[in-house]
């Protein structure tokens, strides 16, 4: 039987799949050959379909140095007025854009989430860049958990301050992400946002498209060090309760900063707790 040169649009779908999935070239060729591809077609046909996806990523698009617009927070002002509550900023940088913000959560608003937290933490787990599948790290010893807000009055109420402190709508946000992290807990330093070139990132990036600006909301005071770090940048920020670190790290080009990098520094003693919120390009699905 001749071997097939020419693909289906049902194999078409099933090679975008599988790359948006993670899986090898070697193991997608190996695949088509099973199938009575011709080997060689095969391979020129996965390649080919790489070079176009990469070409299509929005990184290719944006190269160059990362072009400062207007903030998205308004973060210069000195206050930021919500429905029910005003939130100080205490430091502002505009390159990249970071904002450290005063009383967003009242003492008992920290508490709670901390008690809504508290039963569903698990080890932290992070994407996986090539297959896109959650994987628990040692750059990442803390524990986490999503709190879902639909049950939540509290979660809601706090859903909705913060969307208005990042001036961003509600349904952009993924769920409030808790993370506990005890003495020598850390996680090291990472962007927020989801490389394109990495296809393990696909799946997730269908979900609302890019992360675009984050807010990490200190739910308690620590004992010692467990600060936010900018390497980049050589900045520091002491957690404090109720506080807030917000960055944000996308333009409105697509481009990504990478000066946004950031860590959670080790906890020398005490433990740390801290809320974050990721906001998306779209309605996070
Ligand atoms: O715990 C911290 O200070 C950093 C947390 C963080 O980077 C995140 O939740 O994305
Ligand atoms: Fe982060």
């Amino acid at each position: 039987m001749n071997k097939y040169t020419r693909m289906s649009d049902e194999w078409d779908r099933w090679l975008d799949a599988s790359l948006d999935k993670g899986c090898r070239t070697q193991d997608i060729v190996a695949a088509m050959v099973a199938a009575n591809y011709d080997a060689a077609y095969a391979e020129r046909a996965v390649q080919e379909r790489l070079a176009r996806r990469a070409q299509a990523a929005p990184a290719a698009a944006t190269a160059g140095p990362y072009r400062y617009g207007t903030p998205t927070i308004r973060h210069r002002n000195n206050l930021i007025a919500t429905s029910d509550r005003t939130v100080r900023v205490s430091m502002r940088i505009e390159q990249p854009v970071i904002a450290v913000l005063d009383d967003v959560f009242s003492a008992e608003e920290c508490d709670a989430v901390v008690a809504l937290a508290r039963a569903r933490l698990q080890p932290s787990a992070t994407l996986s860049p090539t297959t896109g599948e959650n994987q628990v790290k040692e750059h990442r010893t803390s524990l986490g958990a999503f709190l879902d807000d639909a049950d939540e009055p509290v979660l809601r109420r706090l859903n909705r301050r913060i969307a208005e402190i990042m001036n961003q709508p509600v349904a952009h946000g993924e769920a409030l992400h808790v993370l506990h992290y005890g003495v020598g807990a850390e996680y090291k330093p990472h962007h927020d946002y989801f490389d394109p070139a990495n296809s393990g990132f696909a799946a997730t990036l269908r979900r609302g498209g890019q992360r675009v600006a984050t807010l990490i909301v200190y739910l308690n005071d620590v004992e010692e060090a467990g600060d936010t770090i900018f390497p980049k940048l050589g900045l520091s920020i002491v957690p404090r309760k109720g506080s807030a670190v917000y960055f944000e790290y996308v333009n409105a080009e697509g481009q990504l900063d990478e000066a946004s990098l950031h860590g959670g520094a080790p906890v020398t003693r005490g433990e740390k707790w801290v809320a974050t919120k990721w906001v998306r390009q779209g309605v996070f699905k």
